[in-house]
């Protein structure tokens, strides 16, 4: 079978092949409302124009995506297959070419207008580097790691887009020797590579979601970069969890990929032993293949492999409504740092540097602990695709303001 190709010139290694039609919000040069679009190799096509006049429309010329997202799958992949049409076969060319903007001139917004946030917790290497850290001398794996996927409530308000400059946070601080708490800019400012998966299809309170009804409610994934303030996490975080340390910002990537395009990326989850209640046991796969990558000022620092965490974002769907909480359109789930078993496939730098103690050397000569004013992290994934094409992410950054 040849692979299916669009007329849209698509360059060799670009990450968004018409396998892929990743979801974005952006404002054209010299427009001044934003609307929904999908690239295509190094264009956005303007999905409000093609179906200008009509209700889906109008819910696609908004500032984010929420009103297509509520919509629901059986419109998802409509969209879907149309768009595939229009950008494989010549029929509508005219049209097409009038609503094919260049990504680098457009401006890329917030995709989705967040609704409830939860970080989880779902890398076993990274809980027990973690834990190893953060509470020397007691079991790394705390007794429920292995029974649910551990995660907290965030701050949805302060979820940026790739680009978005980020200020160093200030607030208490307290090392273990030290008489008193002090205030000030935190000193131990870190990043977190995560997936992060958009709830389209919200579901009713007091019901909960099956863990096999995931691409129902599901519509896609963003990357994720959790930036982190270890110090003052490490003095806040008990016994409720974080807080402020890691409220300051959270930033995601501007494309959103659907989960019809990570089909080929679906693999099983490692091995989950003791094995976890009914709720949590999956029928169909939603572990994910993911290559993620990490780049501190252009250097490469690490490649986590997103295919070993331990819990999938189904489970993790499943485990937020278990109780009966609702999903609504918009919620956000952060994956968790991705770090994989070596060294260098660790997705924070607390872990790369073990909490300082073996500083990073960059290229220019430079070493590293924590974040410096002035530094820039990015990172990217590519996932297997249909007929053989590399998915990408498009990319998530951010640079370090004092
Ligand atoms: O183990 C702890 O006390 C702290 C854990 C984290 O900082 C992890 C976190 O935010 C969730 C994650 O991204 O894995
Ligand atoms: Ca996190
Ligand atoms: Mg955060």
């Amino acid at each position: 079978m040849t692979a299916l190709q669009s007329w849209v010139p698509v360059p060799a290694d670009s990450d968004f092949p018409v396998q892929n039609l990743p979801y974005g919000v952006f404002t054209p040069a010299r427009a001044h409302s934003p609307r929904v679009g999908v690239a295509i190799g190094e264009h956005v096509l303007d999905l409000s124009a093609i179906w200008a006049g009509t209700p889906l429309g109008a819910d696609l010329a908004t500032g984010s995506l929420n009103r297509f997202l509520r919509r629901g799958p059986v419109e998802w992949a409509y969209v879907r297959e149309r768009v595939t049409a229009l950008l494989t076969t010549e029929d509508e060319r005219a049209l097409v070419e009038a609503n094919l903007h260049r990504i680098d001139e457009v401006r890329l917004h917030l995709p989705v207008e967040v609704a409830d946030y939860v970080d989880f917790y779902a890398s076993e290497e990274h809980a027990t580097n973690l834990g190893e850290m953060f509470r020397p001398g007691g079991e790394a794996l705390l007794p429920n790691w292995k029974h649910l996927p551990v995660g907290y409530h965030g701050r949805s308000g302060t979820v940026v887009v790739s680009g978005t400059e980020i200020r160093r946070p200030g607030g208490q601080r307290k090392g273990p020797q030290d008489p008193a708490p002090v205030f000030g800019a935190s000193v131990k400012l870190d990043i977190e590579a995560e997936v992060g998966f958009v709830v389209g299809a919200g579901s009713a309170m007091g019901e909960p979601v099956a863990v096999d009804d995931f691409a129902r409610h599901v519509f896609g994934a963003v990357l994720l970069n959790d930036w982190s303030a270890r110090d003052i996490q490490a003095w806040e975080y008990v016994p409720l969890g974080p807080f402020l340390g890691k409220s300051f910002a959270t930033s995601i990537s501007a494309w959103v990929v659907p989960l019809a395009a990570l089909e080929a990326a679906r693999v099983a989850t490692p091995v989950q032993q003791p094995e976890p209640l009914p709720y949590l046991v999956e029928k169909e796969p939603w572990g994910l293949d993911l290559a993620i990558e990490v780049r501190l000022n252009d250097a490469v620092v690490s490649r986590p492999p997103f295919a070993g965490m331990y819990w999938s974002p189904a489970q993790m769907m499943a485990h937020t409504t278990v109780n009966g909480a609702s999903l609504r359109t918009g919620d956000l789930y952060g994956s968790g740092t991705c770090s994989g078993p070596a060294a260098d496939q660790r997705g924070s730098l607390i872990e790369l540097t073990w909490n300082g103690r073996d500083p990073l050397t960059l290229p220019d000569g430079s070493t590293r602990t924590f974040l410096e004013d002035g530094d820039s992290v990015t990172l990217r994934a590519s996932a297997p695709g249909a007929d053989g094409v590399r998915i990408g992410f498009g990319e998530v950054t951010g640079t370090v303001r004092g």
